[in-house]
């Protein structure tokens, strides 16, 4: 067996807005997704995960069907087993599609010895979203990929986020593809109202930039409260989300906004010097799960050869 694994990320700013070429700030988090693989005599596809055991199966594992279907213009890939574990909830804006795409890429590159680069891996993987999703920008695959703190489309890494990251899970489903959907059809019916509000969102993380490398969180938290109220405005937003977000807020948080697609899914606080139980505990009372969890500079990474 083969294990590869790979982060999933939240986004400080710039979710939607970069689908649209705006800029994004999305940072690696100490969650990671698990993928062991090994060939089968069988010549039998299989692939176990939370989600059931399965062949190729575009309903059930679309990524992971398309990675094995991709894979197999480096290598003659016939039969092979792949389990996955992942410590990401499914559907939750942190990354979850595009943490098993980069590391079953990886683990099946490792397998076949296919010699496909970091930037191989992730512009495969972002391929993958766009065909699962309809559209999908580079972000969650390249940052699951290279980890770290990355600005996008620059692809540039910044400074690594120096304070605890706590997440709020109001465990609501919520599709990526879906709520891309949602966005494109209200910037297509009010174009002139929907394409300032993310160019807006873009310029914050430029902003943003400078103050990351200068470890200006409190204003840092600033910007991010404004892009939670503009992602509030293209109807990404919840009662459940809004209600983690100013449970976090009312607990003393830097700043809190919904991380990745929303419509459920997870928020992000930023957590001051030693609130990190405080907000989370904040989270729990307002009916959410809280993580705390850190930036991680580890991208995509070989777990194991063996086993
Ligand atoms: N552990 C897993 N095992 C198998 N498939 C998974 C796993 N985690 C995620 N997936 C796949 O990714 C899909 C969820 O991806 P989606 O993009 O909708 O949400 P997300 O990536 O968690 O959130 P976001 O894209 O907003 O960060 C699942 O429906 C499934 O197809
Ligand atoms: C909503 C979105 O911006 C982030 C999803 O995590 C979609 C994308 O960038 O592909
Ligand atoms: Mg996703």
């Amino acid at each position: 067996m083969i294990t590869c694994s790979a982060p999933g990320k939240v986004y400080l700013f710039g979710e939607h807005a970069v689908v649209y070429g705006e800029s994004a700030i999305c940072c690696a988090v100490e969650l990671r997704t698990k993928v062991s693989v090994e060939k089968s005599d069988e010549n039998e596809i299989i692939i176990e995960s939370i989600l059931g055991r399965t062949g190729l199966d575009h309903d059930t594992h679309p990524y992971v069907s398309y990675v094995i279907e991709k894979m197999r213009r480096f290598a003659d890939i016939k039969g092979v087993r792949i389990i996955i574990e992942s410590e990401l909830p499914v559907g939750s804006g942190l990354g979850s599609s595009a943490a098993v795409t980069v590391a079953s890429i990886q683990a099946l590159n490792h397998l076949y010895e296919c010699g496909l680069s970091l930037e191989g891996i992730a512009k495969t993987a972002h391929e993958i979203e766009k065909m699962v999703q309809g559209n999908a920008s580079p972000t969650d695959t390249y940052v699951s990929t290279m980890g770290g703190v990355v600005m996008i489309p620059q692809r540039k890494k910044l400074d690594l986020i120096n304070c605890p990251i706590v997440v709020g899970n109001t465990h609501k489903f919520s599709s990526t593809k879906e709520l891309v959907g949602n966005v494109a059809k209200l910037r297509s019916d009010f174009p002139s109202v929907i394409e300032p509000i993310l160019y807006n969102i873009g310029q914050m993380s430029i902003l943003a930039e400078k103050l990351v490398s200068e470890g200006d969180y409190k204003t840092i938290g600033k910007l991010m409260n404004i892009n939670q109220g503009l992602l509030d405005a293209i109807g990404v937003g919840s009662a459940e989300l809004s209600s983690l977000v100013y449970a976090a807020r009312g607990s003393g948080a830097i700043s809190a906004k919904i991380t990745g697609a929303g419509g459920g899914g997870c928020m992000v606080a930023l957590a001051g010097e030693n609130n990190a139980e405080d907000i989370a505990r904040a989270i729990e009372n307002a009916g959410g799960e809280a993580i705390i969890t850190n930036n991680t500079k580890e991208g995509v990474r070989l777990e194991s050869l063996h086993g």
